[in-house]
């Protein structure tokens, strides 16, 4: 047997020797992936095992591009000024951290996943920046980016130009759907909560086909402990969660590279359950939270944070439920749930609509689901389920 050169490409996956091949070329393709070979022997038996470790590569490209986002923002909120908050046409708030979070995920994205197919649904776009009133705005969205590429510490990253950051947000432009790979993002979560200087996330999922194969939250705010029933014990500041299909959910400091695998609380009596709901009454019903905590008999307050935070704590078993009842006409977005919808499944719970639907993330840039969503761990989910319909059914009866 000659000696053989083996040359691969790969796209998410891992390529060793094994298995007999007697090609001199070969081009398999696989959910996607191209795996090409060749061997400086033609006669010679290769021998190719294709061992699949799907989304490895998106992962690390989607931990970093929130990492950085994260900082982008920590600097933003430090030093927050009045001319940083605009507001969207939906009266809802929007900062020069929001934009300059997007246009930095999306440059990174692109940049460390060079051969993918590449779409984002992304909350923000670019419509008034481009307008006359926007230009100092996008000046100081350019400089923060820059910035924080600059703070990488690598020469590698060109200085990008206020057409290239107009570019890099509308990348967030796509309209998701149940075909192909779309990345989800939220640049910022929980806008007012990052507004007012309390919570906020840094929220990217990938769809695959409609369903989220991965997601990353950076929590800047959030504590390793808040008030945990396990061992986060440090004063440390700053959580990355992040959770592959199948792989479990993991977290680590913001910044930090020790990791550690979550798992959501295993209590089965609700009374034990603490609560978590959004700060904004405006965004969730905190009355009929309130009811149904009181027919599970729950004793704690209910824990009111900003953002898909509620999700990663959830996941670390911080919180045994997290309630969202938006009020009559919203439409929740995909980019509020993708991430933290896997961050918690993958550590053991169950998200769903109040009807105990699961939620699905392949009819575009909305979902459709019945009344709210609801989120806890296996054993209360039942009893969780029961309690939601009682006091849904009581709301309709009053009115
Ligand atoms: N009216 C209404 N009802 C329900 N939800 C709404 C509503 N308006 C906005 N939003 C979305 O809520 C996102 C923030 O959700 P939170 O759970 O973090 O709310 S809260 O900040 O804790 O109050 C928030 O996310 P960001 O816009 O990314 O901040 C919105 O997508
Ligand atoms: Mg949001
Ligand atoms: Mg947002
Ligand atoms: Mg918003």
């Amino acid at each position: 047997m000659g000696t053989a050169t083996l040359w691969w490409r790969v796209r998410g996956i891992s390529v060793g020797v094994g298995s007999e091949l007697r090609l001199s070329e070969a081009r398999i393709r696989k959910r996607g992936i191209s795996v090409s070979t060749r061997s400086s022997c033609c006669s010679s038996p290769l021998t190719l095992i294709v061992s699949s470790m799907p989304y490895e590569k998106e992962l690390a490209a989607a931990k970093k591009a929130a990492t950085l986002a994260a900082r982008l923002c920590q600097k933003v909120q430090k030093a927050l000024l009045q001319s940083d908050v605009h507001s969207k046409s939906d009266k809802s708030p929007v900062t020069v951290a929001d934009y300059g979070s997007q246009a930095l995920v999306s440059f990174i994205l692109e940049r460390e996943l060079p051969s993918e197919p590449f779409s984002i649904v992304a909350e923000e776009d670019s419509g008034d920046l481009r307008k006359e009133s926007g230009q100092e705005t996008l000046k100081r969205i350019t400089e923060l980016v820059n910035d924080t590429l600059a703070s990488e510490g690598s020469d590698s990253f060109p200085s990008l130009t206020t057409e290239d950051v107009l570019a890099a947000i509308d990348n967030g432009k796509s309209e998701g759907g149940s075909v192909g790979q779309h990345w989800v993002l939220d640049p910022i979560d929980g806008t007012k909560g990052f507004v007012r200087g309390d919570q906020y996330a840094i929220a990217l999922g990938l769809l695959h086909e409609g369903k989220v194969v991965l997601g990353v939250l950076a929590c800047p705010n959030l504590p390793a402990s808040i008030g945990s029933n396990q061992q986060h014990s440090s004063n440390e500041v700053g959580c990355l969660f992040f959770a592959k299909v199948g792989d479990g959910t993991y977290m680590q400091a913001l910044g930090g590279s020790t990791q550690t695998r979550v798992h959501v609380c295993d209590i089965d009596n609700p009374e034990q359950a603490s609560l978590f709901e959004s700060f904004e009454a405006a965004h969730s019903s905190h009355d009929l939270s309130s009811s149904i905590a009181k027919k599970l008999g729950v004793k704690a307050p209910p824990v009111r944070i900003d953002s898909q935070a509620k999700y990663g704590a959830l996941s670390r078993g911080d919180g045994a439920i997290y309630l969202r009842f938006p009020h009559k006409g919203y439409r929740e977005k995909i980019w509020d749930h993708a991430a933290g919808s896997i961050v918690v499944t993958e550590a053991g719970g169950i998200v769903t609509d109040a009807a105990g639907n699961p939620l699905d993330f392949s009819k575009g840039k909305f979902l459709d689901v019945d009344s709210g969503i609801i989120v806890t761990n296996q054993k209360l989910m039942p009893s969780l389920l029961r309690a939601v319909k009682e006091a849904l059914n009581e709301k309709a009866s009053s009115l």
